[in-house]
């Protein structure tokens, strides 16, 4: 164990190989606060993980490699973003979410518990509000979850709010809304090369790695008739999950936050901010609604900011995209 290790404590993040685990165990090791990660690299990638970072490659399904992690390393909080993401993914195979999602979120927890570790932030996301009916959205919206990985986190976040009530575990909630971009130091980015994220097939569309983006739906109640998203960059995130870590770490209580930047764009101005920062064309068409897109999704974002003092740095969404675009472009494996 090292002398760091041996005198202060310790964050287990979960999934930390991955897309957003990754920028997030970039922002701790930027802030001096250790962390060590399980990760099962299912979609994550060993080089995401900082090099001072150790990396235990195992599940979250298992109990004993827990506990011996949160033992060997003294871990007093738990960041926890491993898990199945993909939404059409959750229709055709609902169990296999449940699974990872619920199923492996409860032995984490009840681990949690049993060794007293009571600080919990959790990567939730838009998707348990569904299709609400009012814009933008606050956190007392109702949850009405429309597909299998929306129900599947919203399970999660009650597990939370009744072991708070009951054990003391005190957690952050975090809604994310789209999150897009990458670390603009380019030390990770998002990875996965069968992307369906609309700025990142965009940005493959512009390299040539794929034939061209597919613009989903152009007559939605929107002023130019594509969706509406809440796209925050994925560094701002990052900065939140510290930020409520510290939060937890000083006693304070357990908060659900929303993680946008209340404002939103529309799939063509997404394009168009591409075409600007990049000065090239995005090769795209125009192609019927997907199913399942609400045509608008915003957050009311001020409780993040004043229950954390959260003040983001790269809420442009050219800036946004040109990160993206500049991940993109280091990557060496071409898109499918
Ligand atoms: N990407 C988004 O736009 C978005 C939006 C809302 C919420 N989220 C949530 O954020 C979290 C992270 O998403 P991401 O985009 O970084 O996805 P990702 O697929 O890049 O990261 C998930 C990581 O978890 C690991 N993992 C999965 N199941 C595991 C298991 N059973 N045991 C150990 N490791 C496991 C994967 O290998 C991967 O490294 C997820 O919980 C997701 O639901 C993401
Ligand atoms: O090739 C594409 C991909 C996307 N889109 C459009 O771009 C918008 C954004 O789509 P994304 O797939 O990038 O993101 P979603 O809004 O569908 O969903 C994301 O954000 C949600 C919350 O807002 C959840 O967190 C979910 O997990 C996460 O995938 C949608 O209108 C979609 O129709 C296209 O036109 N073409």
């Amino acid at each position: 164990m090292s002398d760091r290790s041996a005198s202060s404590p310790c964050v287990l993040v979960t999934g930390g190989a991955g897309y957003i685990g990754s920028h997030v165990l970039h922002a701790l090791t930027d802030a001096g606060i250790p962390a060590v990660t399980i990760d099962n690299l299912s979609t994550g990638r060993r080089r995401a993980v900082p090099g001072a970072v150790p990396l235990i490659e195992g599940d979250i399904g298992d109990a004993s490699l827990l506990e011996r992690t949160i033992r060997e390393h003294r871990v007093d909080a738990v960041m926890h973003f491993a898990g199945s993401i993909v939404v059409p993914e959750s229709v055709s195979n609902p169990l296999a979410y449940y699974r990872n999602n619920t199923v492996n979120s409860l032995t984490l927890l009840d681990t949690c518990v049993r060794l007293g570790v009571g600080n919990v932030v959790f990567s939730s996301t838009a998707a348990v509000y569904g299709s609400p009916e009012r814009v933008p959205i606050d956190e007392e919206t109702p949850t009405v979850p429309i597909n299998p990985y929306g129900a599947s986190k919203l399970m999660t976040e009650r597990m939370l709010r009744d072991a708070g009530a009951a054990h003391g575990v005190r957690s952050v909630i975090l809604r994310y809304f789209n999150v897009a971009g990458a670390d603009p130091e380019g030390r990770t980015g998002q990875a996965t090369p069968v992307a369906t994220h609309l700025i990142k097939v965009a940005c493959q569309a512009l390299l040539g790695r794929r034939p061209a983006l597919s613009i989903f739906g152009t007559d939605y109640p929107t002023p130019d008739g594509t969706c509406i998203r809440d796209y925050i960059h994925v560094s701002d995130l990052a900065d939140a999950h510290v930020l409520a870590l510290l939060h937890l770490r000083r006693g304070g209580e357990s908060l659900v936050l929303n993680c946008g930047y209340g404002g939103g764009a529309s799939v063509h101005e997404v394009v168009e901010a591409l075409e600007r920062v990049s000065g090239e064309r995005v090769p795209a068409t125009l192609a019927p609604r997907r199913p399942g897109d609400p045509p608008q999704l915003v957050a009311v974002a001020d409780r993040i900011r004043e229950r954390l003092g959260w003040v983001p740095k790269h809420d442009r969404l050219d800036d946004i995209v040109r990160s993206a675009l500049v991940w993109e472009r280091s990557l060496d494996h071409p898109a499918p």
